[in-house]
């Protein structure tokens, strides 16, 4: 087996601040990665340049064997929309607030290719439910929808597609404590049921202990370690991870 996603090398500058520094990481088919760190560690950075939304100034991504510069930006913007997704922390970002419900989940099955209005509004419908939203709101705008509901909306719409990777930041930020359990337990259920690879930035050790099978920390745009979940968590080497990990349980 050959890792799903591949990247090695991968630096980027601001200025005189380091972004990412000679960053390495890999996904393998099925797995949950979370990218763990305090604020300005360079998670986001580091998921933007995953994705192909950003350009490093060194290193590769490969993703299923090819580097994702040596692609098309036509091949790119099909990847995105078909084998890839990718859950922004403010669902406004990844849903389209102007049209309704129904139509933000049937627009990304027509990108791919889907035409017949029944069976999109089908499974509109059976993804609705599936994200716990009453399938009777199909027609309603997002912005009548609670931030909770807008949140499930937008997973819906980009798993409805079925992508193999599925790019996550900070999904849960912004929500009450309640909701982003709820939200947490159903992402848990849809990644395990559609045997997705998910690569998720976190500043919640809880959300990663819940998620992932495996755990990157990053501080100043390095990685400074890396493992199973519970072995970074229970275990932490790193005199930073501790730091990270002590202050969560003391919280
Ligand atoms: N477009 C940009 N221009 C200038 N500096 C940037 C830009 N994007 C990120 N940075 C800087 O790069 C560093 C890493 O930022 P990044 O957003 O990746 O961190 P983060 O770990 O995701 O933080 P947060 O948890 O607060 O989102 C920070 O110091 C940030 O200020």
């Amino acid at each position: 087996m050959t890792p799903l996603l591949e990247a090695s090398g991968l630096s980027l500058r601001f200025g005189a601040i380091r972004a990412l520094d000679d960053v390495a990481i890999d996904v393998w088919p099925g797995e949950v990665l979370a990218i763990v760190g305090e604020s300005g560690s360079g998670k986001s950075t580091l998921l933007r340049v995953l994705s192909g939304q950003q350009a490093a100034e060194a290193g590769t991504v490969r993703y299923d064997g090819a580097d994702i510069r040596s692609l098309s930006e036509a091949a790119l913007r099909r990847l995105s929309r078909s084998d890839w997704g990718f859950v922004h922390q403010n669902p406004r970002d990844g849903l389209r607030m102007a049209i309704s419900a129904g139509g933000n989940i049937g627009e990304r099955l027509m990108a791919n290719g889907a035409r017949h209005y029944g069976d999109i509004r089908a499974e509109a419908l059976a993804w609705l439910s599936r994200v716990e939203i009453d399938p009777a709101r199909i027609d309603a705008l997002p912005r009548t929808f609670s931030g909770g509901m807008q949140q499930r909306l937008q997973i819906a719409r980009t798993l409805v597609t079925r992508p193999r990777l599925v790019f996550m930041d900070e999904p849960t930020g912004g929500l009450d404590v309640s909701v982003q359990a709820k939200l947490l337990d159903m992402l848990r259920g849809l990644v395990r049921d559609l045997g997705l690879s998910v690569v998720i930035v976190t500043h919640d050790i809880a959300a990663a202990r819940l998620l992932a099978h495996r755990i990157v920390v990053m501080r100043h745009g390095r990685v400074v370690e890396e493992g199973l979940t519970d072995r970074v968590l229970d275990d932490p080497q790193h005199p930073y991870t501790q730091l990270l990990v002590s202050s969560v349980l003391a919280a």
